[in-house]
C-alpha cells in the first residue's frame, strides 16, 4: 500500500464544533482528525454561517472576489480562518448566502435559494484554496452541497495548473438529499446553466447536484457496505440506483466510526457520573438524572431513548400507529428531536395521554442528547432507510442497546440478540411494520424483566463493540490512492 503523505481539502457544509444539524458534521470532524493523525495534511472548508460557533476566534484570511459572467455584479466574500484540533478550517463568509437563522432553511422550509448558495459555495470553495496557495491532490466533496466541486474541475479548472494533479472522491451521506434545483439558480456558473450536455442539465431545464458529482468525481462511496449495496438497487437507492450502478468499479462503501473522545460515558462532561464496562454503576445515577431531567418518575421501568432529526427516514412512520398499544406497558420513552411538524403534532398529543410514561422533547440540544445516551436502557433506531447511523454506535458505546431495523449501516453494526444470542449487542427487525417493531420491543420488555442478568451482560457485551474513525480514515486514505492512480473514465 502506498504511504505518501497527502494533501486533502475537505469540503463540507457543516463541521461538529462549528455547525451541525446532523450526522454529517460528526463525520467532518472526526475524519479530518483521523485522516491528519495518519500523516496526511487536511484543510477543511465551510461555510461562515451566521450561528457558527467559536465566531470570536475566526481570523480574516481574505477578501476575494468570485467573478461572475457580464450579466451579473461579480460576488464579493472573504474567508475566515477556524481551527479544528490545529487543523485550519476556511470558512467562507459571504452575508447574502449565509447570514441567515438557519443552515439550509428556517421553520422546517428550505431556502429558496439553496441551488444558488451551494453553487457559490463549491465555486467559492476551489477560489479559496487557491488564494490558500493550497494545492489538494484530493478534494473530499460530501454530499450534494458539493456536487459541482467535481464537474467544476473537469471543466473550469481543467487547465488549471493547481488542480492539474488534483483528484475527487464524493461521499454521499444520505442519497435521499440530492440537491434538484432549476436552473435558474445556476446563474453563478454560466457553464452549467447553458451546458447542453443532459448528464449536467436534465431536460436542459434542471440540475441534480448530488448526480452530477456522481458523475465527475474519480471516486465516489457511501458510508456503510449494506447502504452501498442497497444503492445498486431500484428500492434502495431513491431513483439513483442507475447513476451508482455505471460507477460500480469506482463506488465501496466506508463505514463510519465512532468518535470516542467525544462520546466516551468514562470521560463525558455532560452526564451527572461516568461508566465503563467494568463498572456500570454510573449508569443507574445517569438513568435517575434523566428520568428528572425530562419530568418523568423515577423508578426502575426500562426507559427507552430516541435522538434524531424529526423525518420519515426516521421510523415514525412505524412508531406513532403502535405507540398507544406500547405505552400500555410499564416503561418510559424518551424522544429527542426537531423537524418536520406533523411529526411534531403527533409526538405531542400522544405525550398529552401519557404523562408519566413519554416525553417528548422538541430541541436540538447536546447535552440532553449525550443524558439520553447515557441513561436510556435501550436506544430506538428503527429508520426505512439509513445510510450508516450515528447514534447506534454512540449507544453501544454507553451499554445502551440499539434496537433497530435492519438496513444500510444498521444492519452492518448491529447483530440481533434472536439471531446471535451469544455475540449479539442489540436488537434487529426487518419488517417496515408497526407491528413487528411493537413485536420486537415486546421482546425486549421481557428480556429486560425476566433476565437481568442477561441484560447485563449485553450491555457489556455492547460497550466491548468498537468502530474506530482510524480504521475508516485508512479506507479513505486507501480510496484517495486508487483516486489518484486511476484512468480518468467519465
Ligand atoms: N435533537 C437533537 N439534539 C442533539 N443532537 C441531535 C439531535 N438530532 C440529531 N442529533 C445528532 O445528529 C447526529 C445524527 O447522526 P445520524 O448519523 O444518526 O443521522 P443523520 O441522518 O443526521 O446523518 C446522515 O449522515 C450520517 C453521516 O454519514 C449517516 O450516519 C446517517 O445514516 C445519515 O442519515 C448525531 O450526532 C445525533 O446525536
Amino acid at each position: 500500500m502506498d504511504n505518501r503523505k497527502l494533501k486533502i481539502l475537505f469540503v463540507s457544509s457543516e463541521v461538529e464544533e462549528f455547525s451541525k444539524t446532523g450526522g454529517l458534521a460528526d463525520v467532518a470532524k472526526s475524519l479530518p482528525i483521523e485522516l491528519r493523525n495518519l500523516g496526511h495534511e487536511v484543510k477543511i472548508i465551510t461555510p461562515f454561517y451566521r450561528t457558527i460557533n467559536h465566531r470570536e476566534h475566526a481570523q480574516h484570511r481574505f477578501n476575494l472576489t468570485l467573478n461572475t459572467d457580464y450579466s451579473r455584479p461579480d460576488v464579493q466574500f472573504q474567508v475566515q480562518q477556524l481551527d479544528l484540533d490545529g487543523i485550519p478550517v476556511l470558512a467562507i463568509d459571504n452575508e447574502h448566502y449565509f447570514d441567515r437563522a438557519g443552515l439550509y432553511g428556517e421553520d422546517n422550509h428550505a431556502y429558496q435559494d439553496n441551488g444558488e448558495r451551494f453553487a457559490f459555495f463549491c465555486l467559492a470553495a476551489l477560489q479559496t484554496c487557491e488564494a490558500d496557495d493550497f494545492t489538494p491532490d484530493i478534494i473530499h466533496c460530501n454530499d450534494w452541497h458539493t456536487g459541482l466541486i467535481p464537474y467544476l474541475l473537469k471543466t473550469r479548472y481543467h487547465d488549471h495548473y493547481r488542480f492539474t494533479h488534483t483528484k475527487t472522491v464524493l461521499t454521499t451521506h444520505n442519497a435521499c438529499y440530492q440537491g434538484i434545483f432549476d436552473k435558474s439558480q445556476l446563474n453563478l456558473i454560466p457553464e452549467v446553466s447553458s451546458c447542453m450536455d443532459e448528464r449536467v442539465l436534465e431536460n436542459y431545464n434542471y440540475i441534480n447536484y448530488l448526480k452530477v458529482g456522481l458523475t465527475y468525481s474519480d471516486k465516489i462511496n457511501t458510508v456503510s457496505p449494506n447502504y452501498a449495496s442497497e444503492l445498486l438497487t431500484t428500492l434502495g437507492s431513491h431513483g439513483m440506483s442507475n447513476h451508482f450502478l455505471s460507477r460500480i468499479h469506482d463506488f465501496e462503501g466506508i463505514l463510519n466510526g465512532c468518535d470516542y473522545n467525544d462520546w466516551n460515558p468514562e470521560t463525558d462532561t455532560y452526564i451527572p457520573a461516568n461508566f465503563s464496562a467494568d463498572d456500570l454503576s454510573g449508569k443507574a445515577i445517569c438513568k435517575e438524572a434523566l428520568q428528572k431531567e425530562v419530568g418523568l418518575p423515577v423508578s426502575d421501568h426500562p426507559v427507552f431513548g430516541m435522538v434524531c432529526r424529526l423525518t420519515d427516514q426516521k421510523g415514525f412512520g412505524l412508531i406513532i400507529p403502535m405507540l398507544d398499544r406500547l405505552l400500555k406497558h410499564n416503561l418510559q420513552l424518551v424522544i429527542v428531536g426537531s423537524g418536520d411538524p406533523a411529526i411534531t403534532g403527533q409526538l405531542n398529543a400522544i405525550m398529552s395521554h401519557y404523562p408519566d410514561k413519554f416525553k417528548f422533547i422538541d430541541i436540538y440540544s447536546n447535552k440532553l442528547s449525550h443524558m439520553v445516551e447515557a441513561g436510556a436502557d435501550f436506544f430506538m433506531m428503527p429508520s426505512i432507510f439509513e445510510p450508516c447511523g450515528l447514534n447506534q454506535l454512540y449507544s453501544l458505546a454507553y451499554g445502551t442497546l440499539p434496537i433497530v431495523r435492519g438496513v444500510g449501516g444498521l444492519k452492518d453494526t448491529v447483530l440481533d440478540y434472536d439471531q446471535d444470542p451469544e455475540h449479539a449487542n442489540g436488537f434487529v427487525f426487518y419488517d417496515p411494520n408497526p407491528n413487528q417493531l411493537l413485536n420486537l420491543l415486546r421482546r425486549v420488555l421481557l428480556l429486560y424483566v425476566e433476565h437481568p442478568e442477561e441484560m447485563l451482560r449485553l450491555k457489556t457485551q455492547a460497550m466491548r463493540s468498537h468502530f474506530y474513525w482510524s480504521d475508516a480514515a485508512k479506507h479513505y486514505a486507501h480510496l484517495y490512492y486508487n483516486a489518484l492512480y486511476k484512468h480518468q473514465n467519465w
